[in-house]
């Protein structure tokens, strides 16, 4: 006799592998923020939210959020899914797979809106709440599908900064933790299970305990606000962006490592510190004292450019990061770079540039770590745009993750570069790439480097690739599978012609006056 598995019941059914629709209801910081991680990520999101200028700030903060992916990652973003406002909570939870409530900290108005959210949402969403220290036993009471229910405590920027702490309240089914990780993956985002609800959940009460001294500190006078930052920045923030505290600490034991590390410094904690337990009186003039510190220390700084910085150096960490651990990425980075080895899988899958004649093209921006002390793009950037046009090239013939993986790639073994105008900060770039010839192991590309939408190159490149059997580190000859999508690819091009500039060599300078002005030295060089 055959037995066959029970029915799931509906309300037990995990969501979807991956989101289609998010409400998120409330859109101040946090819920604008995850408006724009969710939207980023393709997923349609609906927002419920009474303020009168909901939707502005909302739209500011996604645009905070599309400015910080564009220079985050060349990975093919999915097109953003569709941004609609509503007036009711039912209307926005309509349809949903995951509910996100974000309104402010108060434990009635979050227990009556989770009421209207559990009222009326599909059988199979999640529902997530943001609150940054509120048990989530407290706030599941009474729901009538409690199981459902479980803390989605976010970072700002939450478009940026990947960490969701996941808590479960003492009703929530543990499948609903799992599917709550899951189903954050694709976002970019890494959902933790804290194991136990507690107050604050982790990383607030790790926060709390730093504030709390902190607001001591400038109490007392043993430093203000902006010698406290800078305490904070060039020291040990530094190190918690890749290493926390344990493996920090471990590193600091020493080769005896974290049990030397114990021993020497743990008697220490007997030792009055810190005031932890004890609460400063936040009274008008502490109020004041900081208030005051803290706009010298932002002089001429407005909310957005702050935000701006803020964005630009994390994205800057986070790229740090991908590269570390010899590539392989650490940390933030490498989730990082999962992300975007999954939207590539996914753009591949979808092949959305089946139909461009141009063999590759690429969109860039000149990002400030790309600009040198002459004030414009420095040389090796334009050979990074190079190179990532090339490897799309080869996506696009079929030489993926998957393929390098399987033991053989293309290697670039010789690349003439021509500086032909500048590039300046902050300006999109376009490159296209015309195949001159291929055989089977030998694959020869011109790319041209324009401002977006100009047609006059800032910069060309040649280069010639060789098919390599990775493990020989020899020219091997490439399967036909790729060479008939390199011929389908020439047969379709746009050009046909040898472009202006390819087969140059680098001419030997002319010996020049002393007085010559630069612009005409470097016309000369180039003709
Ligand atoms: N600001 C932060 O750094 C973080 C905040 N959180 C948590 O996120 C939640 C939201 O905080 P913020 O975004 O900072 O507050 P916020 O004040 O910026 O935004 C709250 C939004 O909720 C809206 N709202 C009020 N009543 C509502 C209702 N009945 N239905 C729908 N929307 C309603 C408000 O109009 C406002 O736009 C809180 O639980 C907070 O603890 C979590 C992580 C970090
Ligand atoms: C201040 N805060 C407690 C709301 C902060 C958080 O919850 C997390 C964060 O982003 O620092």
């Amino acid at each position: 006799m055959v037995t066959r598995a029970p029915e799931p019941r509906e309300d037990t059914v995990i969501a979807r592998q991956d989101l289609r629709r998010v409400a998120c209801i409330g859109g101040g910081v946090i819920g604008g923020g995850w408006v724009a991680r969710f939207l980023l990520a393709g997923i349609d999101v609906a927002v419920h939210d009474p303020h009168p200028d909901a939707e502005r700030i909302v739209r500011e903060v996604l645009a905070n959020g599309q400015r910080a992916y564009a220079r985050l990652t060349q990975a093919p973003l999915p097109a953003p899914g569709t941004l609609t406002f509503h007036a009711t909570i039912e209307a926005a939870i309509a349809g949903a797979d995951w509910i996100q409530e974000s309104v402010p900290e108060r434990l009635d108005l979050k227990r009556g809106v989770l009421a209207a959210i559990d009222a009326a949402c599909p059988a199979h969403a999640l529902i997530g709440s943001s609150t940054s220290g509120l048990l989530p036993s407290d706030l599941q009471a009474g729901l009538t599908r409690p199981g459902r229910f479980f803390v989605a405590h976010p970072y700002n920027p939450v478009y940026l900064l990947p960490l969701v702490e996941i808590v479960p309240g003492s009703l929530t089914d543990p499948q609903t933790v799992a599917d709550a990780v899951a189903l954050l993956a694709p976002t970019g985002m890494k959902g933790v299970p804290i194991a136990k609800e507690i107050d604050a959940f982790v990383g607030d009460r790790l926060l709390e305990a730093l504030w709390r001294e902190a607001l001591w500190l400038i109490q007392d006078d043993i430093c203000d606000v902006e010698t406290l930052d800078d305490v904070i920045r060039y020291s040990f923030g530094l190190r918690w962006a890749q290493m926390g505290l344990f493996q920090t600490y471990r590193i600091a034991g020493g080769e005896a490592g974290m049990r030397h590390f114990l021993g020497q410094f743990g008697p220490a904690l007997k030792w009055p510190w810190t005031k932890l337990t004890d609460v400063v009186d936040l009274d008008e003039a502490l109020v004041e004292k900081i208030a005051a510190q803290s706009d010298a220390q932002n002089e001429g700084l407005s909310l957005r450019r702050l935000e701006e910085i803020r964005d630009e150096n994390l994205v800057g960490i986070l790229q740090a990061l991908k590269g570390a651990d010899e590539g392989r990425g650490w940390g933030a980075g490498k989730l990082l770079a999962a992300f975007e080895g999954d939207l590539w899988r996914k753009a591949q899958a979808a092949s959305p540039d089946e139909d461009d004649p141009v063999p590759a093209r690429l969109s860039a921006r000149v990002e400030p770590s790309w600009v040198d002390y002459n004030g414009h793009m420095t040389e090796h950037r334009y050979l990074q745009v190079f190179g990532d046009t090339t490897d799309v090239l080869l996506r696009r013939i079929g030489v993926d993750a998957a393929y390098v993986e399987a033991g053989a790639s293309y290697y670039t073994v010789e690349t003439h570069l021509r500086h032909l105008g500048e590039a300046r900060l902050g300006e999109d770039l376009a490159c296209r790439t015309q195949i001159l010839s291929f055989d089977d192991k030998r694959l020869h590309l011109f790319h041209v480097l324009t401002r977006a939408g100009i047609d006059e190159p800032i910069a060309t490149a040649e280069q010639m690739l060789l098919h390599v059997d990775r493990a020989s580190g020899r020219a091997a000859a490439a399967p036909e599978a790729v060479l008939s999508r390199l011929a389908g690819l020439v047969e379709r091009q746009p050009s046909t012609t040898m472009p202006e500039g390819a087969g140059r060599a680098v001419s030997p300078a002319k010996r020049q006056s002393d007085h010559s002005p630069v612009h005409e030295q470097v016309s000369d060089r180039r003709h």
